[in-house]
């Protein structure tokens, strides 16, 4: 058995204690062998001083976006994907696709993302890039029937059923894959009546996005005569491995909905105050019950795809959503980035205990800007940036040593990058 050992630091535990010990990790395995004193092995990665914390988990994001950002800014979210987004996805190659995964990726590393919920086009592209970089992923092809004949919007489906049982358990078991429908209003009603028993026979997890904003809830309230979520519920879209993007616009009937059927939702508040789309009632959900996770949404809305920003966002605005600021609070934006993404997208990572997936971010807190320690919580919730990442492990392997990403070649993704974003956005513009 290979081990590796992060030693002297302080672990954060699943309880949200902090704790001075060594992880012992079984690299062969990919699992944590032992939190504590621990004298085997050498020590693979120096966490002395440090703040050692579960892999961040990004439950819900469009990863190649990292492609666009800050390509449109300043629009509401119909506006922005029909008149800037879309039109140039339509020019997108598997290879931007893999160039803007690899960027986004890079950019995940090195702020402690260990492991992400992507929603996008060309998968398999994706599956590739997760495959070369150790990362762990959740994986599904988009699939939106709006605008199509009937012919592709059911290719559409297909497609995302075949990929999703094609590659659940790739990369050595680091990728797990579900059906990923765009949205309650991208997709028709039939389409949802035809492809949804499939994917649950196949056993896929679903996820799609979901009372993102109010004018989107409106006419799908007016054409059902319920709420979006009942409605996703009688199309059989509320499984106990589903989860939602969004579920801004929800009211109690809908959060009760969600924990009877545990089906959780995915906060993505940079996106939702981009984008304007609302303010979602985080504290709410949790009360009823709800697991709920965090994600970023794509770059394009963000702009980044720190998890550390999003926590901070997260608490910040589910306080003013709740008119409380005892709502959101630390330990509970910490839990929804680690414990809480974890259980939505179904992975056992986000907690530092034996047995579960050795994912892990080490945080250097010899900085100004986290002086004094009076509670390190508080600090990842509130005053910790992404560049405060010292080590980043996943599945046992160290994907960043000393700041140094092991697994990409910097300066290639970011020049990639650049280029075929430039040439992307030249071929939607001719
Ligand atoms: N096969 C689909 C692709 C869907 S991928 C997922 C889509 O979600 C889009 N997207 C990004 N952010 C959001 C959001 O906040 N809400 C809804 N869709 C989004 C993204 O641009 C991408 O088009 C097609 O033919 O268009
Ligand atoms: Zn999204």
């Amino acid at each position: 058995m290979t081990t590796l050992r992060i030693a002297d630091g302080q672990v954060l535990r699943p309880d949200m204690t902090i704790e001075r010990a060594d992880v012992l990790v079984d690299q062969d395995a990919g699992t944590i062998l032992d939190v504590g004193d621990v004298d085997e092995g050498d020590v693979g990665l120096d966490a002395e001083g440090d703040l050692v914390i579960p892999g961040l988990v990004n439950a819900h994001t469009h990863v190649a976006m990292t492609l666009l950002r800050g390509y449109a800014d300043d629009k509401p979210l119909d506006a922005w994907l029909q008149e800037d987004i879309w039109p140039v996805e339509a020019e997108l190659t598997a290879e931007d696709v893999r160039v803007g995964t690899r960027l986004g990726v890079l950019e995940m590393i090195r702020s402690g993302t260990t492991c992400f919920a992507d929603m996008y086009f060309d998968m398999p592209a994706v599956a590739e890039v997760v495959e070369e970089t150790g990362m762990r992923a959740m994986l599904g092809y988009g699939a939106i029937t709006v605008g199509q004949d009937d012919e592709a919007a059911r290719q559409e489906l297909q497609d995302s059923l075949a990929f999703a049982k094609e590659y659940d358990g790739a990369a050595d078991g680091r990728i797990s894959t579900a059906f990923k429908p765009h949205s309650l209003t991208t997709v028709g009603e039939e389409y949802y009546r035809e492809f949804v028993p499939e994917a649950n026979e196949a056993g896929l997890p679903i996820h799609f996005h979901a009372n993102e904003t109010e004018g989107e809830v409106d006419p799908l309230v007016d054409e059902h005569g319920e709420r979006p979520l009942e409605y996703a519920d009688d199309v059989g879209l509320l499984g106990e491995d589903s989860f939602i993007a969004h579920g801004v616009h929800t009211d109690a009937t809908e959060h009760e909905l969600l924990a009877e059927r545990g089906t959780a939702v995915v906060h993505c508040p940079a996106s939702n105050m981009k984008l304007a789309s609302g303010m979602a009632p985080v504290q709410d959900m949790l009360d009823a019950g709800v697991t709920v996770g965090l994600g970023t949404d794509g770059a394009a809305s963000n702009n980044d795809l720190s998890m550390f920003d999003e926590m901070r966002d997260a608490a910040m605005l589910g306080k003013l959503a709740a008119d409380d600021a005892s709502a959101v609070d630390a330990p509970t934006v910490v839990e929804m980035a680690t414990q809480g993404s974890a259980a939505a997208i179904g992975v056992d990572s986000g907690r530092i205990e034996p047995g579960a997936n050795a994912d892990l971010a080490v945080i250097d807190l010899d900085e100004p800007r986290l002086t004094p320690g009076h509670d390190l919580v508080s600090h990842l919730a509130y005053a910790v940036t992404g560049s405060d990442v010292r080590h980043t492990v996943c599945d046992g392997q160290v994907l960043m040593r000393d700041r140094t990403v092991l697994t990409l070649d910097e300066q290639q993704v970011v020049q990639d990058a650049t280029e075929h974003a430039r040439a992307l956005v030249d071929r939607a513009e001719e």
